[in-house]
């Protein structure tokens, strides 16, 4: 039988993501350990293979058929718009997609921002999507990083970014005016391996799907 390859996010999601695949016995514990840089990984089995993937290159790899299967946040299916079928909400790794603006300032509601206004954010497709529906002219700046610095710094009126606690918004003097979606770790599939279902592949999503009804909804903390 060909091994089913699934995608696994680097970052935030990791952990608990390795740790619903331990429960099923696919082991890639490996990839939270900061003694190897391995990236590609075999379970014990021979059935599984592990990426180890940037979050924001999961659907990549799975739109391409690389991975059969991928984990990674709403957040980021919303920004890449890659054809991959949606197969369950995993529960964990909540946050939301908020717009923010700095506490001292005049604007307490998106329409309060003034047109052409600049906003920074690393998900410039949500925002772009975001203000277009609400016919709200802005200049949107890319930025791949503590976004929270551009309302700071002068160079943007508000941010499109995520939150979670809330911490890094509070710590630096930033509001919340707005949210436009809520986020968890979806489970992911190749749209025509998951139509053709070869290697096992539906019972293995039944089995992550089921475990995210009992799993322990870890997300980042503060
Ligand atoms: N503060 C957070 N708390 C919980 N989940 C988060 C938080 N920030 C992001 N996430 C979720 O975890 C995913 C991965 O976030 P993470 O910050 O690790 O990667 P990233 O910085 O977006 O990606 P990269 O490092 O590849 O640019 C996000 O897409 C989102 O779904
Ligand atoms: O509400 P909080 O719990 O404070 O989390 C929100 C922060 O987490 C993410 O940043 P990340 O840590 O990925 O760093 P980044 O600035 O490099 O994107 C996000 O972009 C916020 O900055």
């Amino acid at each position: 039988m060909t091994a089913v390859t699934i995608a696994l996010p680097k970052g935030a999601l990791l952990k608990e993501t390795v740790l619903r695949l331990q429960q099923l016995g696919i082991d890639f514990g490996a990839f939270l350990e900061s003694s190897n840089r391995l990236l590609r990984l075999s379970d014990r089995s021979g059935r599984y293979e592990g990426l180890l993937v940037r979050a924001q290159d999961v659907p990549v790899y799975v739109a391409y058929g690389q991975a059969q299967v991928g984990v990674v946040g709403f957040d980021v299916l919303q920004e890449k718009q890659l054809p991959v079928a949606q197969v369950a909400d995993l529960g964990f790794g909540y946050c939301r997609m908020s717009v923010a603006v700095k506490g001292d300032s005049p604007y307490r509601q998106v329409q309060d921002l003034p047109a052409h206004c600049r906003v920074a954010s690393k998900f410039v497709t949500c925002a772009r999507l975001y203000f277009d529906e609400l016919q709200l002219p802005v200049e949107l700046i890319s930025l791949y990083g503590s976004v929270e610095l551009a309302p700071l710094t002068g160079m943007a009126e508000a941010i499109v970014d995520l939150v979670s606690s809330g911490r890094t918004l509070r710590e630096n003097g930033l509001v919340e005016i707005a949210t436009i979606y809520d986020s968890t770790a979806r489970l992911i599939a190749h749209p025509l391996s998951y139509r053709l279902g070869r290697n096992g592949l539906h019972p293995l999503l039944q089995q992550i799907q089921s475990l995210s009804a009992t799993g322990s909804g870890a997300s980042r903390t503060s």
